[in-house]
């Protein structure tokens, strides 16, 4: 029996700002970001938008696009590290959506829960729904990944910004790619990238706000988290390369082959940060994987790193890029990090490419590289299935995209420092974030949506 993604569906924040724009503003050489980063747009939400209305959005279009009868649904797992309240998951809201849409109690038996672990939380939502079908095979799950990536201004990740949700329908005899058994991981517990808590007082606290007694229980010092993360750039990087490396390796002795396991490939899906993130790591397990032998055994250590930048600078790699490669990349340049959707909206720019440009690819294998700092990667592949272009015909990925509004550099920073009041697009057809209940400053209450026409 075969397992996979049936069905797909994507929300992302609708309104971008140019890269050129804030390369500009911020005195950076635009062909750097353009160029060097592959990067052309930065999504950034709305003022109604938030990693509930993502997923909500994106979690109604795969149930109407497919006519998801919502009762044979076993569970909804999210994957985000963008979670709005340290107890209740966004897979709750999810949930109170979802039935107020599509009828009450229709969830009422139906297992949810969040995900966890920086940017790979996705994969590992969707690993454990596979091995739920797998042991299951009449029963369905979804799988959505939701996240605002969102880095301080003046920041080096401020330029790989982005926002939205994937969400995928994980059955048997699925329609879309059904995955192997084998899934080889690596982790390393590091400091690469994370959200720690910070301490606030109370002064802090109440010094801008009405005074009520809803303050009056409040500690002298609390904890809060903000969304925006620490982290090392260029270490990160290391970690990123470090962790898929070994994954990959150990991935080709699970599968006990000796052959070059990337040309068994027909595409190749990674964590994408930002565009060019798959090119600029994989130049080492390029290397190091081939026939050819490019980095040999006996490289003295000085040499090595010099020997991959001459690899990434080949006219061989450059074309196993354009060939393998690429067609993940198109989206993500034009969304910016979708944190936990990154590596899905890598798999569905590459099936959108394919389907746009008329190819077939049913039969092909799919090789997956994922990515979480903190850290962890998994690597496993899947195989495309034959009904995969009419699975995908409601999804119309780049169109979508096109249709994204342009803001300036100062709705950006003003969207960035909450400080607009008004939404930039007028909502419709979607889930938006109507009121804040307790908003103060630091703190935030509870969250109520509701669905516009
Ligand atoms: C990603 C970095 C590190 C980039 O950092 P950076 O310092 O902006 O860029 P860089 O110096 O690393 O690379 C610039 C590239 O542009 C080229 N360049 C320079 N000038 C020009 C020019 N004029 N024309 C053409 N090209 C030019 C230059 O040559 C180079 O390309 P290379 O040759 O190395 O391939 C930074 O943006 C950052 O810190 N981002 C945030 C963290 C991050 O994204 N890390 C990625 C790995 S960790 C990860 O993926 C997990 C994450 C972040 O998603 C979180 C999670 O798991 O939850």
């Amino acid at each position: 029996m075969k397992t996979g993604i049936d069905a797909i569906s994507f929300d992302v924040a609708n309104i971008h700002l140019p890269i050129k724009t804030l390369a500009i503003a911020r005195n950076i050489e635009p062909e750097k970001l353009e160029k060097g980063l592959g990067l052309l747009k930065m999504t950034f939400p709305d003022v109604h938008q938030d990693a509930v209305v993502f997923g909500a959005n994106a979690l109604t279009k795969l149930i109407t696009d497919n006519k998801i009868n919502l009762n044979e649904i076993s569970r909804i797992y999210v994957g985000t590290e963008s979670g709005i309240d340290s107890s209740k998951p966004i897979a709750s809201y999810l949930i109170s959506l979802m039935e107020q849409k599509f009828g009450e109690d229709s969830l009422a038996e139906c297992d949810v829960v969040d995900f966890t672990f920086a940017c790979i939380g996705g994969v590992d939502a969707m690993q454990n729904c596979l091995d739920f079908v797998k042991l299951n095979p009449t029963k369905k799950a979804i799988v959505v990944t939701s996240d605002f990536a969102k880095y301080d201004l003046n920041s080096g990740g401020e330029y790989t910004q982005g926002a939205g949700a994937v969400a995928m329908l994980i059955a048997s005899n699925p329609r879309i790619i059904a995955f192997d058994d084998n899934w080889a991981t690596s982790t390393k517990g590091v400091f690469d990238f994370f959200k720690p808590y910070r301490t606030i007082s109370k002064e802090e606290i109440t010094k801008n706000t009405n005074n009520d007694s809803w303050f009056d229980n409040l500690e002298a010092e609390i904890e809060i988290h903000k969304d925006q993360p620490v982290f090392d750039g260029q270490y990160s990087n290391q970690c990123y390369m470090d962790r898929t490396r070994n994954a990959y390796f150990s991935f080709k002795k699970l599968k006990n082959t000796t052959e070059t396991l990337y040309n068994t490939w027909h595409s190749i899906v990674m964590h994408l940060p930002y565009s060019f993130q798959g090119r600029r790591m994989l130049s080492e397990i390029y290397a190091l994987d081939s026939a050819e032998k490019i980095i040999a055994d006996d490289i003295a250590p000085a040499d090595y790193q010099t020997k991959i930048k001459e690899v990434a600078k080949s006219e061989d790699y450059r074309s196993f890029v354009t060939e393998k490669l690429q067609p993940a990349e198109l989206a993500s340049s034009l969304i910016g990090n979708l944190y936990t959707g990154s590596i899905f909206m890598g798999l569905l720019s590459t099936l959108a490419h394919f389907y746009d440009t008329n190819k077939e690819v049913a039969g092909t294998k799919f090789g997956f590289l994922a990515y979480g700092s903190g850290s962890k990667s998994k690597v496993f592949e899947g195989t495309i299935q034959p009904e995969w272009k009419s699975a995908l015909e409601n999804v119309k990925l780049f169109e979508n995209l096109a249709e994204s509004v342009e803001i300036d550099f100062n709705t950006y920073e003003s969207l960035h420092k909450k400080e607009q009041k008004q939404s930039v697009r007028t909502p419709k057809n979607e889930w938006v974030l109507d009121r804040i209940e307790k908003e103060i400053p630091v703190l935030i209450g509870a969250r109520y949506y509701k669905w516009v026409d």
